[in-house]
């Protein structure tokens, strides 16, 4: 790993939060291998805060994905430990990370997964409904009125455009009140103006309100409205840029790239 460079910034040695810290994920050693390949992923640590918004940027296969994935138990780890609010979840048996997912997590995928045959309103119901919790259209409405979707909630997302339909995914990811919010090239499917508008949406103080958002993204512009970019390479956390610019994170992955 590069660190003598001006562009880049050595990711802390071991970033996992101090007692009393907000850390709300935090990875530690973590690895994921498939079959008898090397790891694809890790080693690395990771800790994520509450109210933070981190991206990771890394070319195509350098595991941002599957780092995600891992974060939020999608795929189990081969190694290490995936602390969420201190309770180690890649220790859980399936069905309880399922059930943890479904009340903490929420996630925003490039291709939306909405349900075309409901109702805006019934799609950002559906996470409730899925772990039967009672409907509580008051907080929906509530939610989609702050996402700009409050004259939207009885129409079909079949008949939205595709900015509506990702702040409809968005709204659903955070209706029920996660606590991490994952989106996985959340504005891949976008024109340039949509896009910042639905990552304005992600980013909003009511989406990041007590909770952390990871984002994975090829686009520089996205990574750099975020508070913290990761940059991943062959499956590891090479460099930690704050609050950079859009020059600085296409530098940072020039670099990864000239190390090569
Ligand atoms: N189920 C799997 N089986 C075997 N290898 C896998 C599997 N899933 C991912 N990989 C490998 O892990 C590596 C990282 O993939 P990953 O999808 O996380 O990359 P990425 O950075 O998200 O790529 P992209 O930007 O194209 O989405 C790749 O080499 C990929 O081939």
């Amino acid at each position: 790993m590069t660190t003598d460079r001006p562009d880049l910034v050595a990711p802390r040695a071991d970033p996992t939060a101090p007692p009393g810290s907000t850390a709300l994920l935090e990875l530690h050693d973590v690895e994921r291998s498939y079959g008898r390949r090397g790891p694809v992923l890790g080693p690395f640590d990771l800790a994520v805060e509450a109210g933070s918004a981190t991206a990771l940027v890394g070319r195509s296969g350098s595991g941002k994905s599957t780092l995600l994935d891992c974060a939020a138990g999608l795929v189990t780890v081969t190694r290490g430990s995936v602390r969420f609010q201190g309770r180690d979840i890649a220790r859980l048996p399936e069905h309880r990370r399922a059930a943890l997912r479904c009340e903490q997590f929420g996630f925003v995928f490039q291709d939306y997964t909405l349900i075309d045959a409901l109702s805006v309103a019934e799609n950002i119901e559906l996470p409730r409904r899925l772990v039967r919790r009672p409907p509580d259209p008051r907080r929906v409405a509530e939610v989609a009125h702050s996402l700009g979707l409050g004259d939207l909630l009885h129409r079909s997302t079949a008949d939205l455009s595709g900015g509506q339909r990702q702040r409809v995914a968005i709204a659903r990811a955070v209706a029920s009140d996660v606590r991490v919010l994952f989106a996985d090239e959340p504005t891949g499917a976008l024109d340039p103006i949509t896009r910042d508008e639905v990552i304005s949406v992600l980013l909003s103080p009511s989406v990041r309100a007590s909770r952390a958002v990871l984002i994975a993204t090829h686009d520089v512009d996205v990574a750099a409205r975020t508070d913290r970019v990761l940059v991943i390479d062959g499956g590891r956390i090479c460099a930690e840029l704050l609050h950079p610019a859009p020059e600085r994170v296409l530098a940072a992955l020039r670099a990864v790239e000239v190390d090569r």
